[in-house]
């Protein structure tokens, strides 16, 4: 057979292989996507009782702020406190953290956060719904609210309501998300390889 013909043969073969080819199924939809980068950022708090974490996203899908709580910029995380109970109340962690939801919103990345929705890891408080509602952030999907019954709580939603902000929460898929930086797929291209 002429050789061009066994190539050509080849190639197309290969082609139809080709097509046979679909997407990945296994893939994080949008929610889990934003709420677990929510989670992630949580993972660089250095609160010894809750680390929280916020993503803020706007229409398009896209990441426009995360933050997680954590002290100010420039307090030292070794220097300030990290209790609550103390006997002096000028020594209690409340007077110096900053919340994930102000960092978010604080860090953003573009104009403004209008008509945006933000993922947190815990509902947010009152300081944190005020700042919600003042920078036109629309909707709240949170994980966890276990401090629903607390004053705080019960007024965050009370503003959220007059505000007309959405807030629900997020039932994950999944329990776990997994990133596992040997295991890639690819490999063979990671730096050691
Ligand atoms: N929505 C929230 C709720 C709480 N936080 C932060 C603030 C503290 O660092 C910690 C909660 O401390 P707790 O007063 O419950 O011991 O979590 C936040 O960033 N966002
Ligand atoms: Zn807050």
């Amino acid at each position: 057979m002429d050789i061009n013909l066994v190539e050509d043969t080849e190639k197309l073969s290969l082609e139809s292989e080709d097509k046979k080819i679909t997407k990945r199924k296994d893939y994080i939809d949008w929610r889990e996507y934003f709420m677990a980068t929510a989670f992630l950022a949580a993972k660089r708090s250095k609160d010894p009782s809750y680390q929280v974490g916020a993503c803020i996203v706007n229409k398009e899908n896209k990441i426009v702020g995360v933050g997680y709580n954590g002290m100010p910029i420039g307090c030292s995380d070794d220097e300030f406190p990290w209790g609550k109970d103390t006997l002096s109340k000028l020594d209690s962690k409340f007077l110096y953290v900053c919340h994930a939801e102000m960092n978010a919103i604080l860090n953003k990345n573009s104009a403004d956060v209008k008509d945006c929705t933000i993922y947190v890891g815990l509902f947010p408080c009152n300081e944190c719904a005020k700042m919600i509602i003042q920078s036109g952030i629309t909707e709240v999907i949170y994980f966890s609210d276990e401090k629903r019954h607390k004053p705080k709580y019960i007024a965050s939603k009370k503003m959220f309501n007059a505000a007309g902000v959405k807030y629900w929460q997020y039932i994950p898929k999944n329990d776990k998300i997994e990133i596992t930086f040997s295991g890639a797929a690819w490999q063979n291209m990671s730096p050691s390889k």
